[in-house]
């Protein structure tokens, strides 16, 4: 636990989760009185990377606010901290839960924070998190494949390097989530969860958010990354590569009421063009595109 003042409030953070990027934080209050409503059903997101421009911290926000409708976006409300970098660092010693992965991670400190729509289950709600990935094929696949672009990377890593991610688990392709036939979306949403609220959602409701996901990877990279120049495209890439890596919370309330909401947005910079472009090279020349190779799995 870490003591802190936020919006004048004595506050307490307890540590939520964490991934590559950010650390999570719950916020509580330190003696009996209520937070103050900007902090209520609120999260503390950290860049752990230290941020020299607050700003950076919301990068992306208007492109996203200007696609998607409001109630499926975790909000971002940029917070001033005051200075905690001990504060936060010794909560992070002191958690027994870390992915073991990255108990070496620590907070780099910075001037601010993001408070993050609180989409935990509580205790009578379920919150499920998935990726729905490239809901269109790869502008660079060739024709005829037979493998989406989630799927045949799937197939890669796990025949070349024998590494199956999270997402990998799922073995769910993400052009059957949004297929006209409703049998495919089925089969999708029962890859990705077993929470049957949740499977209906995703195969009723959530189209028009998919489909939206889907129309604006192919708009904004509708060459690819193997174009020879993504010179004029680069921004439309990055946000592309963005969506195609970004969080679907869905979370079920106790009388079954769904709240859906689009989060991990931070947008992905160019400086990993030259990885996506080896990967997608490699899916090419592998033949990873075409279901031939499943010959050797
Ligand atoms: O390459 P992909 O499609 O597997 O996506 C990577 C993700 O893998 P997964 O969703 O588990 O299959 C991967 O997720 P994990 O670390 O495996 O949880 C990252 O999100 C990675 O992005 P970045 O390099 O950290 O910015 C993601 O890489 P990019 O989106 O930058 O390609
Ligand atoms: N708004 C939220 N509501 C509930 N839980 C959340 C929320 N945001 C994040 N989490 C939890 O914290 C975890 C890590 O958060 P997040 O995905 O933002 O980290 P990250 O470092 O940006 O991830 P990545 O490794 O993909 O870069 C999530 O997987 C989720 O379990």
């Amino acid at each position: 636990m870490a003591l802190l003042t936020l919006e004048g409030t004595a506050c307490r953070l307890e540590y939520l989760n964490e991934g590559g990027a950010n650390f999570v934080f719950r916020i509580l209050p330190q003696s009996a009185e209520e937070l103050p409503t900007r902090l209520r059903k609120k999260l503390l997101r950290l860049r752990k990377e230290f941020v020299n421009n607050p700003d950076v911290l919301l990068a992306g926000e208007e492109t996203w606010q200007a696609i998607f409708p409001a109630e499926n976006l975790i909000q971002h409300d940029l917070i001033a901290l005051p200075p905690t970098i001990e504060v936060i660092n010794d909560l992070l010693h002191d958690v027994k839960n870390r992915p073991t992965h990255r108990t070496n991670d620590f907070w780099e400190g910075g001037t601010h924070g993001v408070l993050v729509t609180d989409m935990s289950p509580g205790l009578d709600g379920r919150l499920v998190e998935l990726k729905p990935k490239w809901l269109a094929q790869s502008p660079n696949a060739p024709a005829g494949a037979t493998r989406c672009r989630t799927c045949a990377l799937r197939a890669q890593r796990e025949v070349e390097k024998g590494i199956v991610t999270a997402t990998d688990r799922q073995r769910s392709c993400p052009l059957d989530l949004v297929s006209e036939d409703v049998a495919s979306r089925k089969l999708a949403a029962d890859r990705l969860t077993d929470d049957e609220r949740v499977q209906e959602y995703l195969v009723t409701a959530a189209l028009p958010l998919l489909r939206t996901m889907q129309r604006y990877q192919q708009t904004w990279d509708p060459n690819g990354v193997l174009a020879p120049d993504v010179g004029p495209d680069a921004h439309g890439l990055s946000k592309a590569m963005t969506l195609r890596d970004c969080t679907l919370f869905v979370l079920v309330r106790s009388h079954g009421e769904v709240e859906a909401r689009l989060g991990d947005l931070d947008m992905k910079g160019l400086d990993k063009l030259e990885r996506w472009r080896v990967i997608e090279q490699g899916l090419g020349d592998g033949g990873w595109y075409m279901d031939i190779v499943t010959l050797y799995q």
